[in-house]
C-alpha cells in the first residue's frame, strides 16, 4: 500500500509490544525482517496455487491476505482472475466520493474548486451528477471544515446511485427504515427541495444523533423527522403509508472491504447466515409501510446473493401484492443487472459494491 517494509516492520513491531506484551516485539521484529529481506532478494516463499479447489483456495487466501470462507465462495462464483481482483480491489486504499449539497445551493463545480484551493486532488463522477471523486484520503477535506459548512457530504458513489433506484421528488413522503448514520436519507432530503418528508428510523441511538447532527449543518432538519425505533415495532405503531420505503438492510458488508480492513477477519459464514434472517424481518416490516401504487427499495453494501438476489426472491414468494420493477432508466446501464437489479462490484465499477431492488406495492 506503498508503505516503505521497514516503516511497516517497525510500527508492527510497536504495535505487537503494546497490544501483546514487550517481549512479542523481539520475535514479530525477527520473522518481519525475515520476511523483507527475502523479498527484496526476490527469494520469498509464496504458497502455490494448485491441487484441488480447497487448496487453491487456501492459497490464494494467504497470497491476498482473505479468509478461506470467503475466497471460496468468490472463486465457486466469479472464478480465479474475478476473484483476484476482487481481492486486489479490496487491498488497495480505499476511494472516496462527496456529494456536493445541493441543499445549500451547493454545485459541484464550486465544490471542484474549494477543493483545489485546498490542494485537494478530486475530479467529477462520471455516473452521478454532484458527485466529485477525491484522491488521497479524506484528511484536507475534514480539516478544511467541508462538512462543518454544510457543503458537501461524504457518500460512496454506489450509495448516490441506490438513491437514483429510489428517485426522491418534491412532494414524496419517505420512511428510511434503517436510517443511520444517514448518507442516503440526507442525500434524499436534499432532492425533496423542502418538499415532503423523509422519516429517519434506526435502532441504533448514538448514530442517529449524528444523522440529525449532519441533517443541521447540510440545512434539511426541517424535512428530515428521526425516531429511535426497532423498525417492527415502528410499523406496529404507525398507519403511515409512504410514497417511497427504503430498507438499506444492516449486512456483512463484503462489498465495503476496502474501506474496513479490519472487517473481513470479524465476519464468519454463520453471521453471514444471522444477517439473512434480520434481513428478511426487516424487509416484510418495511413492505406494510408502503401505500398503494408506492415504492419499496432494498439495498444492501454486500455483493453476497443470499443478501441479494436470495431476499428478492423470497420477498416475492410471499407477498404476491408486490412486483419487481427493473432499475433500468434510474441508473446507468452497467449497474443493471439481467434481472433488473442495481449492482455495483468493486473490481468492475471502481467503487464499493452494493445492490438494490426496487418493488412496486400494486393498487387492488
Ligand atoms: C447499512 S446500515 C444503514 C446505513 C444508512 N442507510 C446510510 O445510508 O447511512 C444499517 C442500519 O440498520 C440499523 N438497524 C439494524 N437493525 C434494525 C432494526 N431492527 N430496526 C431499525 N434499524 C435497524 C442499524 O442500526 C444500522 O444503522
Amino acid at each position: 500500500m506503498g508503505t516503505p517494509p521497514h516503516a511497516a516492520v517497525n510500527e508492527t513491531v510497536k504495535l505487537a509490544k503494546v497490544a501483546l506484551r514487550q517481549g512479542a516485539g523481539a520475535l514479530v521484529n525477527g520473522v518481519l525482517r525475515t520476511i523483507s529481506r527475502d523479498q527484496a532478494r526476490g527469494e520469498l516463499l509464496e504458497p502455490k496455487v494448485e491441487g484441488d479447489s480447497r487448496s487453491q483456495a487456501r492459497a490464494l487466501a494467504d497470497l491476498y491476505s482473505h479468509p478461506v470462507w470467503m475466497v471460496r465462495r468468490w472463486l465457486c462464483r466469479f472464478g480465479r482472475s474475478e476473484t483476484i481482483a476482487l481481492m486486489d480491489w479490496n487491498n488497495k486504499p480505499p476511494t472516496y466520493s462527496l456529494r456536493a449539497n445541493s441543499a445549500r445551493r451547493v454545485s459541484r463545480k464550486s465544490l471542484l474548486e474549494t477543493l483545489n484551493e485546498l490542494n485537494v486532488i478530486s475530479e467529477p463522477s462520471s455516473v452521478l451528477e454532484d458527485f466529485v471523486r477525491v484522491s488521497g484520503g479524506l484528511q484536507a477535506v475534514i480539516r478544511g471544515g467541508l462538512m462543518q459548512r454544510g457543503l458537501c457530504s461524504v457518500q460512496d458513489e454506489s450509495g448516490g446511485l441506490v438513491v437514483k433506484v429510489i428517485d426522491p421528488q418534491p412532494g414524496d413522503i419517505i420512511i428510511d427504515c434503517c436510517a443511520a448514520p444517514g448518507g442516503k436519507a440526507l442525500n434524499m432530503a436534499a432532492c425533496l427541495q423542502k418538499e415532503g418528508k423523509v422519516f429517519a428510523v434506526d435502532i441504533n441511538k448514538g448514530k442517529l444523533s449524528l444523522l440529525q447532527n449532519a441533517a443541521i449543518h447540510l440545512g434539511v432538519d426541517d424535512v428530515v423527522i428521526t425516531e429511535c425505533s426497532d423498525l417492527c415495532s415502528y410499523a406496529d405503531r404507525h398507519d403511515l403509508l409512504a410514497d417511497k420505503v427504503l430498507v438499506d438492510a444492516p449486512c456483512s458488508g463484503l462489498g465495503v472491504l476496502s474501506k474496513r480492513a479490519d472487517l473481513r477477519w470479524r465476519k464468519t459464514s454463520t453471521e453471514l447466515e444471522d444477517m439473512v434472517n434480520l434481513q428478511s424481518i426487516l424487509l416484510r416490516s418495511a413492505a406494510r409501510l408502503v401505500k398503494p401504487g408506492g415504492v419499496l427499495v432494498y439495498s444492501t453494501c454486500s455483493i453476497e446473493p443470499e443478501e441479494n438476489h436470495g431476499q428478492v426472491y423470497n420477498f416475492l414468494g410471499c407477498h404476491r401484492e408486490f412486483k419487481l420493477e427493473s432499475v433500468e432508466g434510474y441508473v446507468p446501464k452497467t449497474f443493471v443487472t439481467r434481472e433488473g437489479y442495481f449492482a455495483s462490484l468493486p473490481h468492475l465499477h471502481n467503487m464499493d459494491g452494493a445492490f438494490a431492488a426496487r418493488f412496486v406495492r400494486m393498487r387492488v
